[in-house]
């Protein structure tokens, strides 16, 4: 049964805990942190498996309690030794459409300071996490979107749903440690460096051909078996091994966000100010409620 944890036991596997008693747990471990509200997590006892579930209808848009929330969740699995993660979404159509843009438009600097830090966090957290991680994509992912599943190691998508990172299409630059994920992934520079400056999107079919995901799966529940299995692929015993390895080949990634974290800040928000990317941001809008 599915339940949702936060406060997870150091040692072993992780245990099945009920919301309610995980809601305490959560808020007496972390102190100032409040209970999750976007997401739904649930461990297998017997595996040790993680699925972490996103809940923000309609289009899971990314807004900073939630990307906290996923972050902080991570964190949790890491200090319980779970051994793998399964991200997915509880929408049937959209996995995670990207930054929530109606909290990106006409917004206090400080709004969007808090939405960039919380991205980073983010984006830092998942790739550097020496949980197994893999991103079962059973909806549209675009944008932000694309770097969680991006981030994660493999990839499982479901048919006739689209992929890619569409920021330049939106007004934004695509900072340093996303086109470095990109490159973890798509490793020819002249393909990724077209996708990123197009802000070419995929469909399902395309990107599995591409490289850009792993396998197709034909429903959620055959995509999460062969997500259990990728994890399962990986015996105990390597498990410490095979996360220094991990770690070591995007270590670089890594020191390199570091080493520009208040530039990348800097030039987001000097990006999304503008009086031209605002403008075009109302009109992309209302182009998506239209087609509602
Ligand atoms: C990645 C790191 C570097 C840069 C980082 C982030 C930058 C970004 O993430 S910018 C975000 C860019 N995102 C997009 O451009 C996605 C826009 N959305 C879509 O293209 C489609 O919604 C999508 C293909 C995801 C799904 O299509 P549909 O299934 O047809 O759904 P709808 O379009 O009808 O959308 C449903 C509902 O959700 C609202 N919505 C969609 N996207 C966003 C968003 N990013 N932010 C806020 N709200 C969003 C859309 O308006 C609809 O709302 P209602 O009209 O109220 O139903």
């Amino acid at each position: 049964m599915a339940a949702r944890i936060m406060n997870l036991p150091k040692h072993g596997l992780c245990h099945l805990m009920r919301t309610s008693a995980l809601a305490r747990h959560y808020a007496g471990s972390t102190g100032s942190a409040s209970p999750p509200q976007f997401t739904t997590l649930s461990v297998d006892d017997k595996t040790g498996i993680a699925t972490l579930t996103l809940n923000r209808p309609p289009a899971n848009a990314l807004n900073a309690a939630f990307m906290g929330e996923i972050a902080r969740s991570i964190k949790e699995l890491e200090k319980s030794k779970c051994r793998g993660l399964i991200l997915t979404s509880s929408s049937e159509r959209i996995f995670c459409a990207g930054l929530d843009l109606k909290e990106c438009y006409q917004a206090e600097a400080s709004h969007l300071q808090g939405i960039w830090v919380a991205l980073q966090n983010l984006w830092h957290t998942l790739y550097s996490t020496p949980l197994i991680t893999v991103a079962l994509i059973n909806g549209h992912t675009v944008a932000g979107g694309g770097m969680l599943a991006l981030s994660s190691e493999y990839r499982i998508m479901l048919p006739n749903f689209k992929i890619g990172i569409n920021e330049t299409m939106v007004g934004l630059a695509v900072p340093m440690w996303l086109i470095d994920t990109y490159l973890n992934v798509i490793p020819n520079r002249r393909v990724a460096e077209w996708d990123l400056t197009a802000s070419r999107i995929y469909k399902s079919e395309h990107a599995l051909k591409a490289g850009l995901v792993d396998e197709l799966a034909a429903s959620k529940e055959q995509g999460l078996e062969r997500a259990v299995a990728f994890i399962s692929s990986y015996p105990k015993h390597s498990l410490v091994a095979r996360a220094i390895t991990k770690r070591q080949f995007r270590e670089k990634d890594l020191k390199n966000f570091e080493d520009n974290r208040q530039h990348d800040l800097e030039i987001f928000l000097s990006n999304i100010q503008k009086p031209n990317v605002q403008s075009y941001l109302g009109e992309y809008l209302e182009s998506l409620k239209k087609k509602a």
